[in-house]
């Protein structure tokens, strides 16, 4: 029998956790398949390791697999089933090179500023495993994400109960910029031709620093460049604190540190410098020689402190208290650990953070453990305008009701590093006053901005083939659902408006008789899509890559409660699959609460639905029948899970991840004992199936007595495996009868 692969994701965090519990039952099934499910080890721990090999003892080393994985996204029989992964922030990437160091890996450590060639060198590798370096390397597609049909009727009779109303006189709002923001600068050119440029500064005495030497470009591709005036983004937030102060507000920052992993650590930075001025001006000296970099959010600077003599740490915590005191209240990432919101940047990632203050009644958590009305700050109008729109929805009407609420799907350009979330390596800070720009080789100027010291450039591009596959999606996808599709793309900005022009031509390509499918600024595309959510009915928002990840967080998020069960397909252009798991994060708060008092909350719903597409993708790409029957033996499984709720809960003592992945082997067992295509099949799966069933006490018992105490796993980055695989299958019942298939 030819055997065709699937390649399963070693990942972080609470995924991880529970991927020691559901891989052996997922390979138990599909051992007489023909399908095999392999682990690939795209762990940030594990990504560090395979690219600092040098010191490292042979047994030590790993490979490669991210960047193996990266090659096999471009081949056509690819089966790839993608957990969420840390996308680390520098204070996470150091923590996971301080554990590796720890367990007697020898790392180097992250040079904060490189003082050498050497120290360069270094960063540029370490440049590699910083914010998010996996999901633009593996995603060779266009984004499908919808929430399973089953997991929305669920959603709807089932409705969750984190949606709170919001305050009659909320006063809660998004604040952005007005001017001197990426938005307002944005220029926008589409290449008629192949060509290579480079990007330069130019001083106002004429002297020319490069920035970035070649950077090619296709025919058709959209190249942008774009600006954010630092003087204009520290004076917004300074506006908005005192404003937050006097209206007695909350101030929050929403940004995407991980994804913008060079511009948006930098535009945190300004805003913790607004808010700890009095502290860093008074105290500047001291602070530089303790090598403080604000960027890492003020944990930095807490932490170091510690290194300075008491009497000398308690005059700056004495400032620092009265910089509480003087300025408006920050909204607390965790309130009971004096967490706030500048703490590090990893903490405020937008996709996740603005949902869940929508869901909360525009509001966010104080340090008293209360919530607040609060004032959003993000920054750059591109998208910030959209969150807007909803609080002043919800103002008007009031929460949405997940019951009755309609559905936003999204199709998403992603493929090819599109637009910003491709930027990284060609944002700069301007080094002085100048201009920045972008030349061909023939020494022609295509684009170019006026820039002040400290500005932030950055250029981002858009190739023209990814274009037309998200046109392609977008009609396939509105013809398949039979609801309207909007194009969210903004007439007043230059690059939208190069991709509208695209978008118009490539709709002629198909056929869309009878397809309702517009093309609206994000404004207005958002209203459309509320009025009709609140009229219980469903739209395709079909948008840019930022707007993906923001939209893909915030539906979910306030019509099911979490992104967690989201289908999340990424067709891969040259035929292949990728299959993401949800579209949220690694949720570290899973983890803590695991290590406190042995209860995993993670929904692994995420991953079951992930595998009925991938299974297919199997069989139609190799014919293999067991594949089809594998998918959707499966998919009666989980609506049988979802109609049992056997969800984990968030409680100790209750079902928990492991408990949840019981009953999905229970229930895929009784359907692959009920299916009569394949006789044997049925009769051995009917045996499992039993065996499960009868041993339901035993099993839930023994699950349920690993919990109630903390756990040691050996690690947070990079925990033991021998005793994590132990955490997590502690019912020696379940292990015997899912190792006898
Ligand atoms: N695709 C990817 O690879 C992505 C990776 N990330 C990475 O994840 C990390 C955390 O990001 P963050 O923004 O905090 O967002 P998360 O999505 O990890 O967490 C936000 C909250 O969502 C809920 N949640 C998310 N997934 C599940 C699940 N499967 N089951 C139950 N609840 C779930 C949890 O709520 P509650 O606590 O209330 O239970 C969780 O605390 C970061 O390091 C980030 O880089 C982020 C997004 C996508
Ligand atoms: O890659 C990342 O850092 C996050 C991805 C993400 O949030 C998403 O795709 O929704
Ligand atoms: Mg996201």
């Amino acid at each position: 029998m030819t055997t065709q692969k699937i390649i399963y994701t070693e990942v972080d965090e609470a995924p991880a956790l529970a991927t020691h519990s559901l891989l052996p039952i997922l390979q138990a099934y599909t051992s007489w398949s023909g399908v095999t499910i392999e682990k690939k080890d795209i762990s940030l721990a594990g990504r560090i390791i395979a690219n600092f090999p040098e010191k490292l003892n042979p047994e030590q080393r790993q490979p490669d697999d991210l960047g193996e994985l990266g090659q096999l996204c471009l081949q056509p029989d690819t089966n790839i089933i993608k957990l969420p992964n840390i996308s680390a922030s520098i204070p996470q990437l150091k923590g996971a090179i301080r554990e590796l160091q720890e367990q007697g890996y020898d790392i180097p450590d992250y040079p904060d500023e490189p003082l050498n060639d050497t120290e360069k060198k270094l960063q540029e590798r370490y440049a590699k495993v910083l914010g998010s370096a996996v999901n633009p390397v593996l995603r060779e597609g266009n984004s499908d994400r919808r929430a399973p049909a089953a997991v929305k009727r669920f959603g709807q009779k089932n409705p969750h109960r984190l949606m709170k109303p919001w305050p009659q006189d909320s006063k809660s709002r998004v604040a952005y910029m007005n001017d001197g923001d990426f938005y307002g600068s944005e220029k926008s050119m589409t290449m008629d031709q192949h060509c290579r440029v480079r990007i330069e500064f130019v001083g106002e005495d004429g002297k020319i620093q490069i920035l970035k030497k070649e950077m090619p470009l296709l025919a058709g591709e959209v190249v942008d460049t774009a600006v954010m005036n630092v003087a204009k983004l520290t004076s917004f937030f300074a506006a908005q604190m005192a404003a937050a102060k006097k209206e007695g507000l909350l101030f929050s920052l929403h940004l995407k540190a991980t994804m913008m992993k060079i511009s948006d650590p930098i535009m945190f930075g300004h805003c913790v410098s607004v808010y700890y001025e009095d502290v860093l001006t008074r105290h500047a000296a001291v602070l530089k020689k303790l090598g403080i970099n604000v960027n890492n959010g003020f944990a930095d600077i807490e932490v170091r402190l510690e290194k300075l003599p008491e009497a000398q740490k308690d005059a700056i915590e004495t400032d620092i208290k009265a910089c509480y005191g003087n300025n408006c209240r920050l909204a607390m990432v965790d309130s009971r650990h004096g967490i706030t919101n500048l703490h590090v940047p990893n903490n405020i990632i937008i996709d996740a953070s603005m949902p869940v203050f929508i869901r909360d009644g525009g509001r966010m958590w104080g340090a008293d453990d209360e919530l607040h009305d609060t004032i959003a700050a993000i920054p750059d109008r591109s998208y910030a305008t959209i969150y807007q729109k909803v609080v002043e929805d919800c103002q008007t009407n009031g929460a949405f009701d997940p019951a009755t609420m309609g559905s936003v799907a999204n199709v998403g350009l992603m493929a090819q590093k599109a637009e910003e979330y491709g930027s990284h390596d060609k944002t700069f800070v301007a080094p002085g006053q100048g201009s920045i720009r972008l030349v061909s080789e023939e020494g022609v100027i295509l684009l170019e901005q006026t820039v002040e010291e400290g500005d932030i450039f950055r250029s981002c591009q858009t190739k023209d083939a990814p274009v037309k596959d998200w046109v392609k999606l977008a009609v396939s996808r509105a013809r398949e659902a039979g609801t309207p599709a909007i194009f969210w793309l903004d007439e007043n900005r230059a690059h939208d408006r190069e991709l509208i022009t695209k978008v118009k031509r490539y709709l002629s390509d198909h056929d869309t008789k009878g397809l309702d499918i517009r093309i609206m600024n994000p404004v207005a595309a958002m209203d459309f899509s509320l009025e009709r959510i609140r009229r219980g009915e469903d739209t395709i928002s079909v948008t840019g890559n930022v707007l993906r990840d923001y939209l893909t967080d915030l539906f979910p998020i306030l019509e099911i409660g979490t992104s967690a069960k989201m289908l999340s397909i990424v067709p891969l252009m040259n035929g292949g699959g990728l299959f993401e798991t949800g579209a949220g994060g690694s949720a570290p708060k899973h983890v803590e609460q695991f290590l406190r008092e042995g209860h995993l909350r993670w929904d692994s719903l995420g991953e079951f639905c992930a595998l009925v597409p991938s299974f297919e993708h199997i069989h139609k790409i190799s014919g293999n029948d067991k594949a089809r029957l594998l998918a959707l033996t499966l998919d009666q499984a989980i609506g049988k899970f979802l109609e049992k709720g056997k969800s984990p809960s968030r409680k100790v003592g209750e079902l928990d991840t492991r408990g949840s992945h019981y009953y999905l082997a229970l229930y895929w067992a009784e359907s692959l004992a009920a299916q009569t295509e394949d006789e044997a099949l049925g009769k051995r799966f009917a045996k499992v199936a039993k065996d499960l069933l009868d041993k339901e006490e035993t099993i839930i018992n023994e699950l349920q007595d690993a919990q109630g105490k903390t756990m040691d796993i050996g690690g947070y980055f990079h925990p033991d495996k021998a005793k994590t695989a132990a955490a997590m299958r502690p019912s020696p019942t379940l292990n015997a009868i899912i190792h006898a298939i």
